[in-house]
């Protein structure tokens, strides 16, 4: 029986082996299904396109000017489809029923937002665009901003928005070529003033200049030069020399944060001079308020910063397109020129109250937010937790696009959706076609959704309108010319006009400006030089 112990020990070594060999192969077989299911559409998920292993649908994404992807994707795969971002999933709304269902009525449930790393870094964790629903940051944020943004206090900033929209009229009066820059020069100005009460009378300001270099940063890291941090965290510890994103993160919260202290300071010195040098901009109101909202200086600082990047850029780019469609639409233009004739007339010029009485006006404004949105896909919501919609499994986490783009450019809601037509909002109230039911659309919804509805709205449209019907007022806006044949020059107002980004902003564009005639200069040389009282108040840290 001796040869019995070693036949023993044989088998034994031989099955630890191979239990050894199976244990790995089935973790390897494990790991390659796992990989090779990353990626993979769950049952139970909307439709959407195919899928690769790990990728999901990602490789499909262009570069620039995804919300025309999505849209396209919408007439194959309908008004609500997933996507997979490797692990994660997206689900794309693309029509107006599907929205007011899920993001306006099911509001609670899909009003969070995705963890932004970077965007945590770069404002300490004080941005209230990017902090998740009901979060102290977004609470208190949201406390704070409501009574400064709500309708009834807006009148009061209407003499700074008079006054930034005649220094805007003066400036394209006496150097038309930039009108480009006056235009984000008043828009960026109105908002300072407002928020930090202080104002910004020259584009060459230090202070804008640092916030347009803060603002293109904020853009790069945002963009697919950046890695999928929050996709991938582990990313977060490659070290600095190896992640350039790091050192960009670095220079953005430095600059952000130089600006926006710089701001703050300034207002808690006005406020310690006494009550009489404040000008009651927000951020005064945070200083005074500051035990009782509960915000630190870093929050208040962060808070007013949100306000300048959501609100400037945003404004500023309404105001170009409205002015890129005149010159493309010149029997448009004349419209409106002939409807601001007949109701403000050449001797005085425009007031905010004046948009009330301007339909035809009112209706190219509203067909530019529907032909180039301002924000195409809006800003990404998230859901709070498992939903269950039309049937199909939305689970908790999920991204949720409100692709305005698609709703705006759907052929079943909209005649001719690829023509800018402002005629179709005089016909319907929401600009529908007829038969299309226009019931589910609200004037509000360039704006966004839900519990994350812009709250800047009655600003951004106070600023923008003044300075919509102004320009309308003073000037004619004609193509560029060429300086060789002295003829018109066409004009670009496809997609490739436009800056491929969160926003959609025209590229800088060349156009012909003239005054509308001797009396409307006088008129705003003269006003100029009165509101320069205005100013004052806002104008403390230049002395
Ligand atoms: C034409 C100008 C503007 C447009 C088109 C615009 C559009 C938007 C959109 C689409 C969103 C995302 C809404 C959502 O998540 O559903 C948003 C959010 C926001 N906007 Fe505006 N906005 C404009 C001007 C302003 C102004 C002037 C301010 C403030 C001074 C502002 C402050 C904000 C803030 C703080 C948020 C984040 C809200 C939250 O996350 O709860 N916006 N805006």
């Amino acid at each position: 029986m001796d040869y019995i112990a070693p036949l023993l020990e044989n088998l034994r070594t031989v099955q630890a082996k191979d239990v050894s060999a199976s244990v790995l192969i089935t973790s390897g077989l494990w790991l390659v299904w796992k990989i090779l299911t990353v990626g993979r559409r769950e049952k139970g998920l909307p439709p959407g396109p195919p899928t690769v292993p790990f990728l999901g649908n990602v490789h499909k994404f262009p570069a620039k000017h995804v919300a025309m992807k999505f849209t396209e994707w919408a007439k194959q795969y309908g008004a609500i489809y997933s996507l997979k971002i490797s692990h994660s999933t997206a689900i794309v709304v693309s029509d107006m029923t599907v929205v007011k269902e899920l993001m306006d009525m099911r509001a609670a449930d899909t009003a969070n937002r995705s963890t932004v790393h970077i965007g945590e870094v770069v404002t300490d964790g004080f941005h209230m665009a990017l902090s998740p629903y009901g979060s102290d940051v977004w609470r208190i944020s949201k406390k704070a901003l409501q009574s400064f943004l709500a309708p009834q206090a807006i009148t009061s900033y209407r003499p700074i928005a008079y006054g930034e929209s005649t220094q805007m009229l003066y400036d394209v009066l006496h150097s038309p070529k930039d009108f480009y820059t006056h235009i984000q020069r008043a828009t960026f100005s109105f908002t300072t003033s407002v928020v930090f009460g202080w104002r910004c009378p020259s584009y060459e300001s230090q202070e804008l200049s640092m916030f347009f270099e803060s603002v293109r940063l904020w853009m790069k890291l945002a963009s697919s030069e950046t890695p999928p941090i929050d996709l991938f965290p582990i990313l977060k510890y490659v070290p600095e020399r190896w992640a350039s994103w790091k050192t960009v993160v670095k220079r953005t919260r430095e600059l952000q944060h130089e600006i926006y202290f710089r701001m703050l300071g300034q207002a808690e010195h006005r406020l310690s001079e006494g009550e009489s040098k404040g000008n009651d901009c927000f951020i005064e109101r945070c200083i005074q308020n500051q035990a009782s909202l509960g915000m630190s200086r870093e929050f208040i600082a962060h808070l007013g910063g949100v306000c300048l990047e959501a609100g400037s850029e945003t404004t500023s780019a309404l105001v170009l397109s409205v002015l890129l469609c005149l010159v493309a639409y010149p029997e448009e233009q004349r419209k409106c020129q002939e409807e601001i004739d007949r109701v403000i007339g050449s001797s005085r010029s425009p007031v905010v109250t004046d948009y009330a009485s301007l339909p035809y006006v009112q209706a190219f404004v509203r067909e530019v937010h529907r032909f180039r949105p301002v924000a195409p896909l809006g800003m990404p919501h998230a859901t709070m937790k498992d939903m269950e919609y039309r049937g199909y499994y939305i689970p908790k986490g999920a991204t949720i696009f409100l692709n305005l783009w698609g709703v705006y450019h759907n052929p079943d809601s909209f005649d001719r959706p690829e023509e800018f037509l402002p005629e179709r909002y005089l016909l319907s109230e929401h600009g529908t076609k007829p038969g299309a039911n226009g019931d589910d659309f609200r004037n509000s919804l360039p704006f966004g959704s839900g519990k994350r509805l812009c709250p800047g709205m009655h600003l951004a449209n106070t600023a923008a309108q003044l300075h919509i019907m102004n320009l309308l007022w003073g000037f004619k806006f004609d193509p560029a010319v060429d300086p060789k044949t002295g003829k018109s020059l066409p004009v670009n107002i496809n997609i490739d006009a436009y800056n491929s980004g969160v926003t959609l902003v025209p590229v800088p564009f060349d156009c012909t400006i003239t005054s509308r005639g001797r009396d409307r200069e006088d008129i705003i040389e003269k006003q100029f030089i009165e509101v320069s009282e205005t100013f004052v108040k806002f104008e403390q840290h230049l002395k």
